[in-house]
């Protein structure tokens, strides 16, 4: 595991988006594991600013996000569809239809499921998977508990989650029940990972990631025996 320690959120992303920029340019066809949250949104818009300036090419570039709410619409704004098209892929010149994101709306949601992991494993794997991590441990939205050897599935959102994403939705009610997640085999089976934490609520989880030992209770420990992980994390969340 190696570790970059940041002064605050802002540097933590901004050390994400370069180190995802130097995969991009040393491999225009890369494909990209993204993650939606509070956490990463600054990275993506350090991306759109380098591809503003730089003209960083994401013509060849290919993406799976981790995971969907069950029962949103593409265009509902709490989705990770519309997530996606207003932190990035609208900003940058990504073919749409490179972007993968798991259908939330689908009628047979195992079906969509199995879809999902297949199509990623079809298309030779995730390059570069970004990461964030919950409170509980979570990653994707794998809550504790969740097998290791998980692939793409549909969850019960733990209440904690819908209360920490409640601040995106206009009351706890209106926070789906269920998402699609990538399992945490297929977030492992990454050829690179690369987690962000930041802020004090993250704490207890990055102390445990940390220091504490591997276990299903705590989803992210599974990371830890990844050949290739790199922990950005700020002050405050030490
Ligand atoms: O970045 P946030 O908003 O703290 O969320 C942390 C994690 O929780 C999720 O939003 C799911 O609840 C993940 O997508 C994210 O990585």
């Amino acid at each position: 595991m190696k570790i970059y320690v940041t002064k605050n959120k802002d540097e933590m992303n901004q050390k994400a988006a370069e180190l995802m920029l130097e995969r991009i340019r040393k491999n225009p066809s890369t494909t990209l594991g993204l993650a939606t949250g509070g956490t990463p949104e600054a990275t993506y818009e350090y991306l759109v600013e380098d591809f503003q300036k730089q003209g960083t090419s994401y013509e060849h570039i290919t993406t799976y996000n981790l995971d969907e709410y069950v029962g949103l619409s593409k265009d509902n704004p709490n989705s990770y569809h519309a997530y996606m098209q207003e932190h990035l892929f609208q900003h940058i010149n990504i073919p749409l239809e490179n972007t993968h994101i798991p259908n939330g709306l689908a009628e047979d949601l195992d079906t969509e499921c199995d879809r999902y992991d297949t199509h990623i494993h079809g298309h030779g794997g995730i390059d570069l998977q970004l990461l964030g991590i919950g409170e509980n441990g979570h990653i994707g939205f794998n809550e504790p508990g969740t097998s290791f050897g998980s692939r793409t599935h549909v969850v019960e959102l733990a209440e904690s989650t819908r209360e920490a994403n409640a601040r995106f939705f206009d009351s706890i009610e209106a926070v789906p029940t269920h998402a699609i997640t990538m399992g945490i085999q297929t977030i492992l089976k990454a050829r690179e990972i690369m987690l962000l934490i930041s802020g004090e609520r993250k704490r207890d989880a990055l102390h445990r990631l940390l220091h504490g030992g591997i276990s299903e209770d705590f989803p992210a420990s599974a990371l830890k025996d990844h050949p290739n992980l790199t922990v950005i994390t700020d002050e405050d969340a030490l």
